[in-house]
């Protein structure tokens, strides 16, 4: 089976290779940071990797798995070479206790633009206990780890975010957004676009190739995507093990075939039940390698018979949707949220790993809390490619230039992949700007060929 971390290039990521278990003693008063690799293997075999991801679930409030679900949950994160850190009051040790704060990372690639992809440093179940809230811990776990991503080489680190007003503060900006839409799918809808190909209704279970395949063909040609973690081989397959011991939920699936009969997309989606005022559905996962493949999905979704309303949690900022339609006032959007939280720790090596698409010279004079981007850099895009040079570093000028632009690294994170504008955030008050004009030409410089969007969450 190939699995969504499986790469065909076989890349698997610097980071994940050189891990050792460590402890580092004392990382505030009276608690140890513990660092540990996710097994894969089941709870009875692995009591520490057990005990943290019941830690993380009980800080989210939710239920603890048991049995088949945990060592389920515990294989998914070992096939994502999950790296734990776990904070534990001094003395007690990670075989025989939960930890009081938790924060999982792990290596994926990130799309940048027209193919190109960076390694992330992704972050994930960042918790601290309701009980040791706002002592520092969240920052010294964030410190640490960022430290050891910037040692890596990492140019970025990724995540999504529980409440927006923690990460800022870390260096991560916003970088893409998502809506939550609902579909007026009644009466006769019509698209405005050609539709081709036909779909086919399949069972989950047969997803479990094709899914790693198709949404590694369609995450390439989106910036903004990245690798999908370990858990979608069951969320798309209906497999969780925590519903239903596993022997699924209802969830309903089709593909797209092009066509030549080529599968080129697909839809998971689940009836929301005949109690409900408007029946409607949801749908779960969606990826669609071709706009065609998109236009198809969507034609069979508002085609659904008896179906009045579709529900999707992950639509694009671009319109795309309401494009789709002939009648666009039947998409609502209902709910609005920043997705992809990017963190920049190599200027570098971040604005030379992605395309552009104009020429250009822009000079940033960028401020860093934790270091690791602080500095004044120029930027100078000739035929699509980036030169980076941070000035007055030894082999560059000991010039006195005037930065066109004054901003701090989380800015700088979110307008990297060109899904938000360096001239809104100058509107915004969150970039200065030098010389009239340079945000603007920030905004042009970034810009991409393609909408900027991160269709998965982790
Ligand atoms: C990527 C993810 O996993 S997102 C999930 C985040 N987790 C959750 O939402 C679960 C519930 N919440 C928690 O577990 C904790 O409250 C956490 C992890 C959000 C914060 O942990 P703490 O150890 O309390 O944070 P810590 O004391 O280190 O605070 C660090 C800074 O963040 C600020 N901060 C912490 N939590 C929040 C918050 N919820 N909202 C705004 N600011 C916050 C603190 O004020 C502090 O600011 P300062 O250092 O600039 O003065």
């Amino acid at each position: 089976m190939m699995r969504p971390t499986d790469r065909p290039d076989g890349h698997r990521g610097r980071f994940t290779g050189g891990f050792t278990d460590e402890r580092t003693a004392e990382i505030l008063p009276g608690l140890d940071l513990h660092r540990f690799r996710s097994s894969g293997r089941p709870a009875a075999e692995d009591p520490r990797g057990a005990r943290m991801i019941a830690a993380v679930e009980r800080n989210f409030y939710e239920a603890v798995p048991t049995g088949a679900a945990l060592d389920q949950v515990l294989d998914l994160y070992g096939q994502d070479q999950r790296t734990y850190v776990g904070v534990y009051e001094a003395g007690t040790e990670p075989e025989t206790t939960e930890p009081v704060g938790t924060f999982a990372s792990f290596s994926k690639h990130l799309q940048t633009g027209a193919g190109r992809e960076i390694e992330g440093f992704l972050i994930s179940d960042v918790t601290v206990r309701s009980t040791h809230r706002r002592r520092g811990i969240l920052r010294a776990m964030m410190r640490a780890e960022l430290d050891r991503a910037a040692a890596a080489g990492i140019p970025v680190a990724a995540l999504s975010a529980s409440e927006a007003t923690i990460y800022r503060r870390f260096g991560f900006g916003v970088a893409t957004t998502r809506r939550t839409v609902e579909v007026d799918t009644g009466g006769e809808v019509a698209l405005a676009g050609p539709v081709s190909g036909s779909m086919r209704m399949i069972q989950p279970k047969d997803l479990r190739d094709l899914g790693p395949a198709l949404y590694d063909r369609a995450h390439r040609q989106s910036p903004g995507a990245v690798g999908r973690t370990a858990a979608y081989s069951v969320i798309e397959t209906d497999t969780w093990m925590s519903k239903n011991d596993g022997k699924g939920t209802g969830v309903l699936a089709a593909v797209h075939h092009d066509d030549g009969g080529t599968p080129r997309g697909y839809v998971t989606y689940t009836f929301n039940g005949w109690d409900q005022k408007v029946p409607s559905v949801k749908v779960g996962v969606l990826v669609a390698s071709t706009a065609a493949s998109f236009r198809a999905i969507w034609d069979y979704l508002v085609h659904l018979d008896l179906i009045r309303k579709v529900e999707w949690g992950f639509a694009s900022d671009d319109r795309l949707l309401e494009n789709l339609l002939v009648d666009p006032r039947r998409v609502t959007t209902t709910g609005y949220a920043d997705q992809l939280w990017l963190r920049i720790l190599d200027v570098a090596a971040c604005l030379t790993g992605r395309p552009y698409h104009r020429d250009g010279e822009l000079v940033l004079e960028v401020t860093d809390s934790l270091g690791y981007a602080a500095g004044t850099w120029r930027l100078t895009v000739e035929g699509g490619t980036a030169g980076v040079v941070r000035l007055g570093d030894a082999e560059t000028e000991l010039e006195t230039v005037t930065a066109d632009l004054s901003l701090d690294i989380a800015e700088l994170s979110s307008v990297y992949l060109g899904g938000v504008s360096a001239e809104v955030l100058r509107q915004a008050g969150r970039i200065t700007e030098h010389r009239p004009g340079a945000a603007a030409e920030l905004t042009a410089l970034l810009a991409q060929d393609r909408p900027v969007f991160c269709m998965t969450g982790f």
